[in-house]
């Protein structure tokens, strides 16, 4: 049977569902091959990424019309009948009648005793009537809701994940982060100063994908392309002329100082996004050692280095940790430490609903031994960049805190603000942090340290 935006959906969703796959990499497979149309390509997308963003609302909707308990319906009704919800409450343009028609064909290929099961719970949705938000709203007061319940339904996320936001930054904002966190992220390039200009490679992209390209607002290094387009078919992506990144990202490298002939470790590299970035701003004169715990990973940064043409990166497996008894002896490290991921959700949605409240006290565990690993094998009078793309306080600066007090060694927090750009003056206590509803970047924390 030919495929559909809606049967692509499906099967991405279930790889998601079923086999813990990765939203925006499961997506990237199933549409690696051209059977769609640009315009269904684009369907399929907005469907996945809104069933995965909106699925604690679509359940608490859902509930309403069935009688068991979600957890006990059959996974694949349950993503055809998410992914339903999701075009009737969400997507105004799609006719109704499409919507059921397709679920219950896509039923009948994949659940065929339960295709009536679909039709009556989607006919129910439809018959209750009105907006998704008048929908939420009333089911709010019948439950009589306090905020963090109130903010969990309506932008679809986990209620610790609220509490925890709201704590650190105050109801109001921590409501336009979550909503920013549901937008959809623009795809940001840097531009690799060894081979072409910003200037020069804004005009080739705008050409090649026949649209406006534009600076960006925070790197000197950015651009951002509008829409969903696949620059890694693009020369020159392939020529090594630029790189995919968030232009927050792109702030973190550039506070290391970066000098020709410097010594640096970046000790949680790969895909090696930063240690690029190191090697183009130090004019791939030195050298970076780049590990990863990750054999598969460490391929990703050589590949990296090779497509942009950079030889001073040296990119080996180890695991970070490993450092706290090694030589001091670097000019620069980088920790780009592995995180909950919260500042990224508007590209990977699914995190909220991977991420347990327990993670948070492992990863701050290890979190604090990379960072003292990296002090130790920091020369005296070099410097430690901490970064990590998550929200939370306690992966951020409570992890420098710490630090300080337990390194052993003297450290100071250094005063950023005059390292990053003059807007972001007033986002700097102590680190920096980049929320995702401020400048429509992915969210960040970075801070740099010095070794007396
Ligand atoms: C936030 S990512 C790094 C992103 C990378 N710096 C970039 O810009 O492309 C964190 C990385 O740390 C790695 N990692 C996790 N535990 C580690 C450890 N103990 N030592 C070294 N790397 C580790 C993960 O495999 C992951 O690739």
């Amino acid at each position: 049977m030919k495929d559909t935006a809606r049967s692509v959906a499906f099967r991405t969703l279930s790889r998601v569902y079923e086999d813990e796959a990765f939203t925006n990499v499961a997506l990237l497979h199933a549409l690696s091959d051209d059977t769609l149309s640009p315009r269904d390509k684009a369907l399929c997308t907005e469907i996945v990424y809104g069933t995965v963003r909106h699925q604690i609302t679509i359940d608490a909707l859902l509930q309403l019309y069935i009688k068991r308990k979600l957890r006990d319906v059959e996974q694949k009704v349950l993503t055809i009948l998410r992914m339903s919800v999701y075009q009737l409450a969400y997507l105004a343009r799609v006719p109704a009648y499409a919507v059921i028609d397709e679920a219950v064909n896509l039923a009948k290929r994949h659940a065929r005793p339960a295709s009536g099961f679909v039709n009556g719970v989607l006919r129910s949705y439809l018959r209750a009537g009105g907006t998704v938000e008048e929908r939420m709203e009333d089911l709010l007061r019948k439950r009589r809701a306090n905020d963090v319940s109130a903010l969990s339904l309506r932008h679809g996320f986990p209620e610790w994940m609220v509490r925890a936001l709201m704590d650190a930054y105050g109801c109001p904002r921590a409501e336009a982060m979550l909503a920013a966190c549901n937008d959809a992220a623009p795809l940001t390039v840097r531009v690799n100063p060894l081979k072409t200009t910003r200037h020069e490679l804004k005009e080739t992209l705008a050409e090649a994908l026949h649209t406006d390209v534009r600076d960006g607002g925070l790197s000197p290094q950015a651009l951002v392309v509008p829409g969903a387009v696949n620059v890694e078919n693009l020369p020159a992506y392939q020529t090594g002329q630029c790189t995919i990144q968030d232009e927050a990202a792109m702030l973190i490298a550039p506070l290391l100082g970066p000098e020709p002939g410097m010594h640096v470790l970046d000790m949680c590299a790969a895909p090696g996004g930063k240690t690029t970035h190191i090697a183009e701003l130090m004019r791939d004169e030195g050298t970076i050692d780049a590990y990863d715990v990750y054999l598969q990973k460490v391929r990703m940064i050589k590949a990296q280095a090779e497509r942009l043409g950079l030889r001073s990166i040296v990119a080996s497996l180890g695991d970070g940790r490993q450092f706290a008894d090694k030589q001091a002896k670097y000019d620069a490290v980088l920790v780009d430490a592995p995180c909950s991921g919260l500042g990224v959700m508007r590209r990977r949605p699914d995190i909220r609903h991977r991420r347990k409240p327990s993670d948070i006290l492992q990863l701050v565990t290890l979190q604090r031994e990379l960072l003292g690993a990296a002090i130790q094998a920091t020369r005296p009078g070099g410097v430690i960049v901490y970064a990590t793309c998550t929200l939370l306080p306690e992966e951020n600066q409570q992890v420098v805190d710490w630090i300080q007090q337990h390194a052993g060694v003297s450290v100071v927090v250094e005063d950023i603000r005059e390292s990053v750009p003059a807007m972001l003056a007033d986002d700097v206590s102590g680190g920096l942090t980049i929320t995702p509803e401020r400048y429509g970047t992915d969210g960040f924390f970075m801070a740099r340290l010095r070794k007396q």
